[in-house]
């Protein structure tokens, strides 16, 4: 390794957006939000994971589905109350009423129509939370009540085990106090960015999206070992552990200042050895421009939809 390559070991970072903070909810002291989960899909669903795992208590939360099997099986799933709008005609209304902090979980074009029938429903102080992709501040506080606080959101999934992280862009009635509510509730399962509304595409196509080419890697990593002659269970296993383990190991070294992706690349590459092949093989095979496509092609169909629904509306 060169010396421009040396890298020091780091502590455990402790920074903002680090699970395990103090002043999280549920800490001894202060009182839990109540949360309204509405959708429960892949990510309002990966969210309930890590709030119930690190900061919000059972009793206090109440979500929605659309069917009632799938509101009984989230129920048992999660511990919690679920409504089915199939059962009960209006579950969002009610979901909300008691709720500090409501989620809006649904797929982009039906975040609208959501917001405006929980509108009369909410509590004044409670702040709505959008994770959709695509939808923006005025579409949101648009369809709600005048003065009720907003949040625009850009999560994702790793958050269900603690390791997400979420872009969160207050709208014009969200209070520094509404903003910190939020922060600190997500903070518990993952790092928390609170950005302009200009850079969440770009977040969208970074993080939001991320997850995504993380797995596509370590597919395409697995099914290469399994051509070489590996079982698929065993390198499916050496795929995701390595990822894994990089992952951790560069937020690691990032937030202490001690090695940034660069870096840790270089260190693993011995000259003229094994892996300054793999990674010349990535090079000659388009893999920047790849990654750089891709993100842009995230961060361009985000805004592409807002353009679609405010055309729409
Ligand atoms: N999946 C991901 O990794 C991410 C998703 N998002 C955003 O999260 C939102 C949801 O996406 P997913 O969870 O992937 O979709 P999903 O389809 O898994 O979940 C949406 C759920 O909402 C339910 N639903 C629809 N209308 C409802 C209603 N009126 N009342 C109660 N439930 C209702 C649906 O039945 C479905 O289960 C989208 O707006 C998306 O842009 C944001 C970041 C990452
Ligand atoms: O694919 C999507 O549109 C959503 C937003 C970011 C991740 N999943």
């Amino acid at each position: 390794m060169s010396s421009d390559d040396a890298y020091e070991q780091p502590g455990e970072p402790a920074q903002t957006g680090q699970p395990g903070q103090p002043g999280q909810p549920g800490q001894p002291g202060q009182v839990p939000p109540r949360v309204a989960m509405l959708g429960l899909g892949s990510m309002n669903g990966a969210i309930l994971s890590g709030l119930l795992a690190s900061s919000v208590r059972r009793e206090d939360v109440v979500a929605t589905t659309r069917s009632a099997a799938t509101a009984r099986a989230r129920a048992e799933e999660h511990g919690i109350t679920v409504l089915a709008e199939q059962e009960t005609a209006e579950a969002n209304g009610i979901a909300v009423e008691q709720a500090d902090v409501v989620f809006l979980g649904v797929k982009p074009h039906g975040i609208v129509s959501l917001a405006e029938s929980i509108a009369s429903r909410l509590r004044p102080g409670a702040v709505v939370v959008s994770v959709a992709a695509a939808i923006d501040l005025a579409m949101l506080e648009g369809a709600l009540a005048h003065g009720q606080p907003v949040i625009r959101s850009m999560p994702n999934t790793p958050l269900s085990v603690g390791l997400g992280v979420v872009g969160l862009v207050p709208g014009r009635h969200a209070s520094a106090a509404h903003t910190r509510t939020v922060q600190t509730l997500l903070e518990s399962c993952g790092a928390v960015h609170v950005i302009d509304e200009s850079q969440i595409d770009a977040l969208t196509g970074i993080s939001g999206s991320g997850p995504a080419y993380a797995f596509y890697l370590a597919e395409q990593m697995a099914d290469a070992g399994v051509q070489l002659g590996l079982d698929r269970a065993l390198a499916a296993d050496l795929a995701a552990q390595t990822i894994y383990g990089a992952g951790r190991m560069m937020v690691q070294h990032q937030r202490a200042g001690t090695a940034d992706a660069a870096q840790l690349r270089r260190a693993v590459c011995s000259p003229n050895g094994t892996t300054e092949r793999a990674i010349d093989a990535f090079d000659e095979h388009g893999f920047a421009a790849a990654v750089s496509a891709a993100v842009e092609a995230s961060a361009s169909r985000s805004a592409e939809i807002t353009e679609e629904l405010r055309t729409a509306e």
